[in-house]
């Protein structure tokens, strides 16, 4: 939370790596929590994904567009009851388009930039993620990712090594953050909540975390029988 009378400006964190506090007014971010809640009841229920060690994550998550489990994206919920994921819908990409001309102050790039996928991370106090590259998409197009309820300390990395140098910086409710170019295989990371940090007036217990994605998947399917897909 900030005391001034304007969130502070965007700042670059590295190349091609953005953050925008406050950039999503409270307004949207109520909208915004209640698509995810909507999201998170199905078709395919949020869950906790299990990892192929046999770990589960902390954070659930849901998909729309495609669905991820590690470390492919699918059309159908292959570890979370098969069935197909919601679509990403056209106001959530075009969020995207706006979220990635306002980082990178390029109306171009934002016109250019056609998320497929989009990931609901769900945190309660005690969820966080470890460091990680999200490198399962085949397009190197940025990441959008908005925050929503408590701030997270967010750790953002190099793209060579899960250690130093690294950046802490604290994600709250209605920030933006966009990595792309040099940053997009960034390893990053989610070390901690700060629980309580939230607006009680979002109505909103733990944190949200939306990332859009373009996954440079196929988009068409037409004519492709059910029982083929994947
Ligand atoms: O929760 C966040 O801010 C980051 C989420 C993330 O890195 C991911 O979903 O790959
Ligand atoms: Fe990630």
């Amino acid at each position: 939370m900030t005391d001034a009378l304007f969130p502070p400006a965007r700042r670059e964190i590295a190349p091609g790596a953005v953050h925008v506090p406050g950039w999503l007014d409270p307004a949207a971010q109520r909208r915004l929590v209640a698509a995810c809640r909507a999201w998170a009841r199905g078709p395919v229920p949020i869950r906790h994904t299990r990892l192929p060690r046999g770990g589960v994550m902390s954070v659930q998550t849901v998909c729309l567009g495609w669905h991820w489990s590690p470390y492919r994206y699918t059309r159908s919920a292959v570890d979370a009851g098969g069935g197909r994921v919601a679509e990403l819908p056209e106001w959530l990409a075009e969020l995207g388009r706006r979220a990635v001309a306002e980082a990178y102050g390029d109306p171009a790039a934002g016109a250019a930039y056609a998320p497929d996928t989009a990931l609901v991370n769900f945190y309660d106090g005690a969820a966080r993620m470890g460091m990680h590259q999200d490198k399962d998409e085949r397009s190197a197009a940025p990441v959008v990712s908005l925050s929503l309820g408590d701030t997270c300390v967010f750790r953002f990395g190099n793209t060579e090594t899960r250690t130093r140098p690294y950046t802490d910086l604290e994600l709250a409710s209605g920030d933006l953050f966009v990595f792309g170019g040099p940053s997009r295989y960034a390893y990053h990371a989610v070390p901690k909540t700060l629980p309580g940090t939230a607006d009680p007036a979002l109505g909103l217990t733990g944190r949200l975390n939306i990332t859009l994605r373009e996954t440079g998947l196929p988009a068409d399917r037409a004519g492709c029988p059910p029982s083929s897909r994947r």
